[in-house]
Order: C-alpha cells, then sequence, then structure tokens
C-alpha cells in the first residue's frame, strides 16, 4: 500500500526535522525517513558528545593557566565515571526526538529510502508518495583503504571509547582530530598526529592554528606533517602505525580523521535525475536538486558553506519557507566556524589570505586582546583577535585563538552581519568586565578611526 504525504524527509537530522516540525504546525502531513537514531549526527555522535566530553578539559585548561601564581592545578577524570555519564545525557536523546515527533503528528519511519522518481520514495516495502521531498542525509566518515584498515576508528567510535588509552594516533590534522586531540591530551593520553598535508585545520587563521599546533606540542603532543598513512599492523601491546616515508608510530588506538563525504550512494538519485559532484548533491539557488519538487538541505549538499548544525538547520528553516509558498532565493548570513581545541579557534567572515590577496579593499588588525587589561582575570596572555575591516573600518571577518573564541565570535557575527558602525557600537552599553565588553572595547579604536591607515593586510 502506498502512503501519501504533503512533504517526506529522509534523515532526521537539524537539515530536516526543524523544517518538518514547522510543516507540520503549518498543516501539512509530514514523514520523516531515518536509517539510524533519531537527530542524526550532531545529536547522537558528534557535536553534542563532543562538547560534552570536552567540558571537564576545558575546566581544566581554564584552571591550568594559573599553574604559576599559587594556584593547585591538580585534577582527575575518571574516564569510564564519566563516559557513563555521557550515555546517561545523550542515549536518551532519540527517544525524546521520537516522543516530541509523535506529540506533534509526525510520522517517522526506520529504514533506509530509496528514491524511485519524483514523488516516491520505497523504504523496505512500503511505498511514499510525496508532493515535496527533503534530501537531508548528511555525511559519514571517509574511510582510508590501508592495510590494517579494520584497526581504524571514526569519530563516533572515539566518542563512544569505553576506556582512554594511553596513546592515541590521529590520521589527518583537520577539525576532527585538533578537537579529540586537545581534550583527551588533557586528560592524560599521549597523541601523535599525522597529516600527509603541509598545513591544520585548513579554513582557519594559519598563524592561529600555528600557535595551537605550538601549544599542542608544548603540552606534549607530536606533529609530523607530509606523513601518508600506510599500514597498521597489530603488536604486542597495541598497533603500529607506518607511513609511506618508512615513519612508524606504536600507539594504542588509531583515529581515521580524514575527512566527511556526503551521504549519496544507495539513495537512488538517479532514479530523479539528481546530479551529484566531490562536494555532494548539486542544487539550485533555492535548494532544489531537481529543479522542482525535491530538495536538498544540510551537509549533504554541494556548497561552499561551511558544513555545519546551524547551516543544516538554516537551510532547514528556508525550504519550509519555500514550500510554504516563499519564492526568494537563498542568500545566506555569515556563518561562524568554531574548532574546539584548547584553546578554541574561530572564523567568520572575510579570511585573512583572502584580506592578504585583496589589500585594496581590506586591512587586517590584530589585537592581543588577552593581555589586556580588561582580559587580566581570565590569565590568559596568548588569546588574540584578528579583525578584517573594509575600507570604511567596518568589520567584515574576524579570526579568534583564545577559550573564548566560541561565543566572542558570536558577538562579532552579529556586529558583521548587522554591519553595525563604530559610532552605533560606542553608543552601546554593556556588561562590565566581561569578554563580550572587552573585546568591542579593543577593537573600537579601528573602527572608529578616520580612514583605512591600519596594517595593510601581508
Ligand atoms: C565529531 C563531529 C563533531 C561535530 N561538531 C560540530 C560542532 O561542534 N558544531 C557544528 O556546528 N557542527 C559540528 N559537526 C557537524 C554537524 O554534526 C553536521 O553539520 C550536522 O549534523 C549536519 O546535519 P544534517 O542533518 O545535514 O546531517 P546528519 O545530522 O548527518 O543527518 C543525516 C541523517 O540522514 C540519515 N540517512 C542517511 N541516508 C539515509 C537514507 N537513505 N535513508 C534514511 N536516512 C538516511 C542518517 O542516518 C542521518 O541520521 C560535527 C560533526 C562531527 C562528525
Ligand atoms: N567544531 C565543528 O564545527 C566541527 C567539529 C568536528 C567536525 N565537524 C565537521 O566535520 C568535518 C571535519 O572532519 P575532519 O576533521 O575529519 O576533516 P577535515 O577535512 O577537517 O580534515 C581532514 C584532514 O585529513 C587530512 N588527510 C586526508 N587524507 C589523509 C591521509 N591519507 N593521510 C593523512 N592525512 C590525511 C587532510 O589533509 C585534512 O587535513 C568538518 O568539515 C565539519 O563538517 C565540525
Amino acid at each position: 500500500m502506498t502512503q501519501e504525504y504533503d512533504v517526506a524527509f529522509i534523515g532526521s537530522g537539524h537539515a530536516n526535522w526543524h523544517a518538518a516540525v514547522t510543516l507540520k504546525q503549518a498543516g501539512k502531513s509530514v514523514v520523516i525517513i531515518e536509517k539510524d537514531l533519531l537527530g542524526g549526527t550532531c545529536t547522537n555522535y558528534g557535536c553534542d558528545a563532543k562538547i560534552l566530553l570536552d567540558g571537564p578539559a576545558e575546566l581544566l585548561a581554564r584552571l591550568r593557566r594559573y599553574s604559576t601564581v599559587g594556584v593547585d592545578t591538580t585534577a582527575h577524570v575518571d574516564w569510564q565515571q564519566f563516559m557513563a555519564y555521557k550515555h546517561q545525557v545523550i542515549d536518551p536523546l532519540p527517544t525524546q526526538m521520537a516522543g516530541m515527533f509523535d506529540q506533534l503528528g509526525i510520522d517517522v519511519i526506520q529504514g533506509s529510502a530509496i528514491l524511485m522518481g519524483d514523488h516516491l520514495i520505497q523504504v523496505g516495502k512500503q511505498v511514499i508518495q510525496a508532493t515535496n521531498i527533503v534530501l537531508g542525509t548528511g555525511q559519514r566518515s571517509k574511510r582510508l583503504g590501508i592495510v590494517g584498515k579494520e584497526f581504524l576508528h571514526d569519530s563516533r567510535e572515539f566518542l563512544d571509547l569505553p576506556e582512554l588509552p594511553q596513546h592515541i594516533t590521529f590520521i589527518g590534522a583537520g577539525i576532527i582530530t585538533l578537537e579529540f586531540a586537545s581534550f583527551v591530551m588533557a586528560l592524560g593520553s599521549q597523541v601523535t598526529i599525522l597529516e600527509h598535508g603541509d598545513r591544520a585545520a585548513r579554513g582557519f587563521d594559519a598563524q592561529h592554528v600555528g600557535k595551537l599546533i605550538t601549544q599542542m606540542e608544548n603540552d606534549g603532543a607530536t606533529f609530523y606533517f607530509g606523513e601518508t598513512a600506510l599500514a597498521v599492523d597489530v603488536t604486542t601491546d597495541g598497533y603500529q602505525v607506518t607511513t609511506t616515508s618508512g615513519l612508524s608510530v606504536d600507539t594504542n588506538y588509531v583515529v581515521d580523521a580524514t575527512g566527511r563525504e556526503a551521504n549519496v550512494t544507495h539513495l537512488g538519485l538517479e532514479n530523479a535525475g539528481i546530479h551529484t559532484n566531490h562536494f555532494g548533491i548539486v542544487v539550485d539557488d533555492h535548494l532544489r536538486a531537481n529543479g522542482a519538487n525535491i530538495y536538498a538541505s544540510g551537509d549533504v549538499v554541494a556548497k561552499l558553506q561551511p558544513k555545519l548544525t546551524p547551516t543544516a538547520t538554516f537551510e532547514s528553516n528556508y525550504i519550509a519557507g519555500q514550500i510554504l509558498g516563499d519564492t526568494a532565493p537563498i542568500s545566506y548570513p555569515a556563518i561562524p566556524s568554531v574548532l574546539f581545541a584548547l584553546p578554541r579557534l574561530a572564523q567568520v567572515g572575510v579570511t585573512t589570505d583572502q584580506a592578504a590577496a585583496h589589500p585594496s579593499d581590506y586591512h587586517t588588525q590584530t589585537i592581543p586582546f588577552g593581555q589586556l587589561l580588561a582580559f587580566e582575570y581570565q590569565n590568559e596572555t596568548t588569546a588574540e583577535l584578528t579583525a578584517v575591516l573594509n575600507t570604511h573600518n567596518q568589520l567584515v571577518g574576524a579570526a579568534i585563538y583564545g577559550l573564548d573564541a566560541p561565543d566572542l565570535i558570536n558577538v562579532l557575527t552579529l556586529i558583521i552581519d548587522q554591519q553595525l558602525t563604530g559610532t552605533a557600537l560606542s553608543r552601546l552599553i554593556m556588561a562590565f568586565p566581561t569578554p563580550t565588553q572587552g573585546i568591542i572595547d579593543a577593537l573600537l579604536p579601528a573602527m572608529l578611526a578616520p580612514q583605512a591607515a591600519d596594517t595593510p593586510a601581508d
């Protein structure tokens, strides 16, 4: 029997469920098809579990800033007990989501969906007919095809580690590696990082990434660049990772963090004339994948915007609006990215690399805000903001290094997105002493300067 709906969503992550709720509340009949846990990657295997496990490590990082001024910074985390707490918080989330969908009257079908045409989806023996379809199938970890690949672990398995290994080797020096390596080091593990390129965490300010790597090396991490993993072999007490150059690393656990790729296979995209490229599903400027009634949303979309939860949520809300009759093409606001290492890195808007490539349009100003009196109580002297300003001294980009970067970047995103001027900012009264007030105070001289006379981008 064929079930009919106004809208069918494939995938239950942020790319889809926000729209499902809005459309159901607007009177549409809605179904969500999910083959794994309800809520998708962020909720079950990504952001939420990651930031929870990072919590004590962040506290320790803040505490350790005071190690030279008479504060006892020793602390111990019982990983097993803490992992049990992670399960207690994260594991009920799919059930809670199921309850919310049930309460709203959103149908959920558990299984793998395959498109059979512009309006037809098959899930096992069930066939669903829908006026509109939204593909929000996300990304999955890339898996290296090297000898001993069965001994590699991905980010999901890492976030479920029952015991903290003494030594962990990460292949790839991207966001996932720098985040995970930071918090396990704070909790007592040793780490080695093998990266085949010459740079870590592309997309973030190169100088800030350099500072982070130096900090992590000072904390005991070993980085190797220009090294491509060749094989993983079992040894008497763990594993040995070898690279094509002949380097070998003895370790207890190996994480393959070499990137993520869009879930576009076994979806039946060819049955609806939907195209993909290296980055995911190709869409038009209305996020339509077939030019008509099939949309793609979130990580699975081939796009230049960062593949993050807030981007997926924004697209989900946009698609709900389109199905309800809006017609405007999608236009993204400034999207901040945060790398939750210790310390944090954050980036929004025009990058320092872009500023350097267009010196007549932009200039940069580096503000070592950690050394300012306003931040003295935080004792993080290395904290730094690099602001990118246009020829009107308007803030158009920012990169931050420091533990407060995640919240500070949100404030700067607001300034960039709303095109707030120095004059407008100088009229605000903010709570004192706070990081937000401190960073705006530090920025104001550059934004209020009569002309673009700051350091030219180099
Ligand atoms: C370790 C990690 C940490 C992260 N940390 C952050 C962070 O701190 N901040 C941030 O903004 N982002 C973070 N992200 C990225 C964030 O998780 C994603 O951007 C977000 O989950 C994208 O949402 P989505 O709905 O597009 O995809 P997903 O959440 O991946 O959802 C897609 C869903 O589709 C389902 N699916 C796939 N194919 C089918 C099919 N054929 N039939 C039925 N169901 C199907 C999948 O099972 C999945 O549940 C992190 C990611 C990882 C891996
Ligand atoms: N804080 C956040 O927002 C956050 C956190 C975690 C994950 N994410 C999501 O996950 C994605 C990042 O995942 P990631 O860190 O796995 O990927 P990434 O693309 O950031 O990094 C992968 C790294 O692996 C390297 N690499 C690739 N093949 C290799 C090989 N054979 N040997 C050695 N190195 C190799 C690459 O050069 C790159 O530096 C992000 O794009 C984002 O979508 C976001």
